[in-house]
C-alpha cells in the first residue's frame, strides 16, 4: 500500500473518533486533508460538526468539500482535534511543523479536549530530531534569535545546522501569521521536555514545533494495518 492509502487509512479511523455536534480542530498536511476529505463525505450524509482550521490551506480544503467552519474565538473550546505529525516517539510527544502550520496547530490542539494523531509508520521514530526541528520566529532581530537557539539548544547538549525555511523559488518561507521558520537539525532529541522549555524562553521564539504532552492517541497505520497507540 502507498503511504497515501496509509494516510487514508488512519485519517478514516479517526472518524469512528468523531459524533454529531462536536466542535472539531482540523489539522494540517496531506494525512489531515484525508481526514477533511472524508469527514466532508460524512456531513454531506447528514453529521452536524464545526471545524476549526489550522492554517489558510485547511481552510480552504474544508470550505471546497463543504466542513462548515468557525473560529476558536466564536466556539469556546474544542472536542477533539485530528492532525498529523511529522515524527512521535514512544511517548507520544510529537515533532510538528513540515508543511509550516505548528503555530495555529499548537494553539488548537491545546484548546481541544482530545487530540488523536494521524500517521503513516514511518513517523514512527525511538527519539526525535530526523526530522528537522521547526522553530517560528518573528522577522525582527531574527538573527539574534537563531544564536539564542543555538545557546538555548547547547544548553541542553544540542547543536546542528539551523537554517531559514526557503519556498521552492528560493525566496523565504512565511508562515500564515507572517513569520519566518528556521528548521533545527539536532538528530537526537534525548530530552524533548527540556529543549521544549529552553526553546520557550527565548523572546523571539513565537512558537516550536515539539508537541509535549498533547496527543491522546496516535492512529498509525502500516503494512500489518491500523494500530491504535495509546499514552503509557
Ligand atoms: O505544519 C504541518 C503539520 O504539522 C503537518 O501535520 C505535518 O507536517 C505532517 O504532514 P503530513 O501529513 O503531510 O506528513
Amino acid at each position: 500500500m502507498s503511504a497515501d492509502a496509509l494516510k487514508r487509512e488512519a485519517a478514516a479511523m479517526a472518524l469512528d473518533h468523531v459524533e454529531g455536534g462536536m466542535r472539531l480542530g482540523l489539522g494540517t498536511g496531506s494525512t489531515a486533508s484525508w481526514f477533511v476529505r472524508l469527514l466532508a463525505d460524512k456531513v454531506k450524509g447528514g453529521l452536524d460538526v464545526i471545524g476549526v482550521p489550522t492554517s489558510e490551506a485547511t481552510a480552504a480544503l474544508a470550505r471546497e468539500v463543504g466542513v462548515r467552519l468557525t473560529t476558536l474565538d466564536d466556539v469556546g473550546g474544542l472536542d477533539l482535534t485530528v492532525d498529523g505529525t511529522d515524527e512521535f516517539d514512544p511517548a507520544l510527544n510529537l515533532v510538528k511543523g513540515g508543511g509550516g502550520a505548528l503555530l495555529r496547530e499548537k494553539i488548537v490542539a491545546s484548546d481541544s479536549e482530545r487530540m488523536i494523531v494521524i500517521a503513516d509508520d514511518s513517523k514512527r521514530v525511538k527519539a526525535l530530531g530526523a526530522f528537522p526541528l521547526p522553530i517560528e520566529v518573528v522577522t525582527f532581530g531574527a538573527g539574534a534569535t537563531l544564536r539564542a537557539v543555538e545557546k538555548a539548544a547547547a544548553s541542553v547538549g544540542l547543536s546542528g545546522p539551523l537554517v531559514f525555511r526557503s519556498r521552492a523559488d528560493g525566496s523565504r518561507y512565511v508562515t500564515d501569521q507572517g513569520n519566518w521558520i528556521v528548521d533545527a537539525s539536532f538528530r537526537q532529541i534525548s530530552d524533548p521536555k527540556a529543549l521544549a522549555l529552553a526553546l520557550s524562553g527565548i523572546p523571539g521564539v513565537v512558537e516550536h514545533g515539539l508537541f509535549i504532552d498533547l496527543a491522546s492517541m496516535i492512529i498509525l497505520a502500516g503494512a500489518g494495518g491500523v494500530e491504535r497507540i495509546d499514552p503509557v
